[in-house]
C-alpha cells in the first residue's frame, strides 16, 4: 500500500480558491498511491483566525466538491485534511475522508481545540465523536493536530478498530520536536501506523513545521519530509500491524479502569 502526504504550503499571497485548485491538482498527481493525505485547515491556514468565519463553508461546500472530484479522478482514498465548517452558528475544524469513488466515507470534527483561551479554542466548537475511516486495507483513525497530545483519544481509536492514525496538522515550527516525538509515541504505544501530514509556509506570522512523517507500528520512521512544500510518498505493509501486535502483545496487557483518584499524602498506596 502506498501513501502520499501532501505537505502543502499555506502562504498569504495565494487565495483560498487558487490553493483549492492547486490542492486538487496535487491529489490528482498522486493517482499511483492508494491513500493521499492533506494537512489541517489548508484552505485558510490553521492560525488565520480572522478568516475562520469569513471563509467557513457548509459541509458540502467548495472544498468538499473539489476534493470529492479529485479523489474520484485519482481513484484514491483521500483524507482531504480539514476545513472550517459552518453548521448553523457554530464553526468546526472538520476533516473529510473520501473513498476512491469520490463518496464521503467519514467526517471528523476536531475534539481538542488549540489556543487555550484564544484562537481556535474560542472561535470553533469541539467535536465529540471518534471516527475510523473504513479503508479495507488499513482502517485508519482520525485525529487532528493538537489531538496528537492526547493519548486517550488514540486508545479509543484502537478500541474502535484503527490499525493506523492519520493526523493532519498545522503544527508550528517552534514545537517541531514535540510533533516528531509524539508521532512516534502514538505509533509505538498503539502498535499502529501514524501518518502525520503537516503544513509548509508561513501564514498569520506563524512559521509551519512541515516535517510530515510516516511511522510504522514498531516506531520506525519510514519517511520524513523537510520544511518546504513537498509530497512525501511511503510504502506501507498493513500486515505489520497484526504481526507487531502478535509478536509483542503489549496491548493485551492493558489494565483498564486505573483512573481512581489518589488521595494527597498517601503516596498512592
Ligand atoms: O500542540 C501544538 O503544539 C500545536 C497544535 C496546533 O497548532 C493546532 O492544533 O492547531
Amino acid at each position: 500500500m502506498r501513501a502520499s502526504l501532501i505537505q502543502i504550503a499555506v502562504n498569504p499571497d495565494e487565495t483560498v480558491d487558487a490553493r483549492r485548485r492547486r490542492a486538487a491538482a496535487l491529489v490528482r498527481d498522486e493517482s499511483a498511491s492508494d491513500l493521499v493525505v492533506l494537512p489541517e485547515l489548508w484552505p485558510v491556514g490553521a492560525f488565520a483566525y480572522e478568516a475562520f468565519a469569513t471563509d467557513a463553508e457548509p459541509l458540502r461546500g467548495p472544498t468538499y466538491e473539489a476534493m470529492a472530484a479529485a479523489a474520484a479522478d485519482a481513484r484514491v482514498w483521500l483524507h482531504a485534511g480539514s476545513f472550517v465548517e459552518r453548521d448553523g452558528d457554530a464553526l468546526y475544524n472538520t476533516a473529510l475522508i473520501f473513498s476512491p469513488d469520490g463518496e464521503l466515507a467519514r467526517t471528523y470534527r476536531k475534539i481538542h481545540r488549540f489556543g487555550f483561551d484564544q484562537g481556535e479554542a474560542v472561535l470553533m466548537s469541539a467535536g465529540g465523536e471518534l471516527a475510523v475511516a473504513p479503508c479495507p486495507e488499513l482502517p485508519f483513525g482520525l485525529a487532528t493536530c493538537y489531538d496528537l497530545r492526547f493519548p486517550e483519544l488514540f486508545r479509543g481509536l484502537v478500541d474502535a478498530g484503527a490499525a493506523a492514525f492519520v493526523v493532519p496538522a498545522g503544527w508550528p515550527a517552534r514545537r517541531r520536536e514535540h510533533w516528531s516525538l509524539l508521532a512516534r509515541a502514538r505509533a509505538v504505544e498503539n502498535q499502529a501506523y501514524v501518518l502525520a501530514c503537516g503544513t509548509a509556509g508561513t501564514h498569520a506570522g506563524v512559521e509551519q513545521a512541515g516535517h510530515s512523517v510516516v511511522v510504522d507500528p514498531w516506531g520506525e520512521v519510514l519517511g520524513e519530509a523537510g520544511r518546504g512544500e513537498e509530497v512525501l510518498v511511503v510504502d506501507l505493509d498493513p500486515a505489520r500491524v497484526a504481526t507487531t501486535r502478535e509478536q509483542f502483545p503489549a496491548l493485551k496487557d492493558r489494565v483498564l479502569g486505573i483512573t481512581a483518584p489518589v488521595r494527597p499524602g498517601t503516596g498512592g498506596r
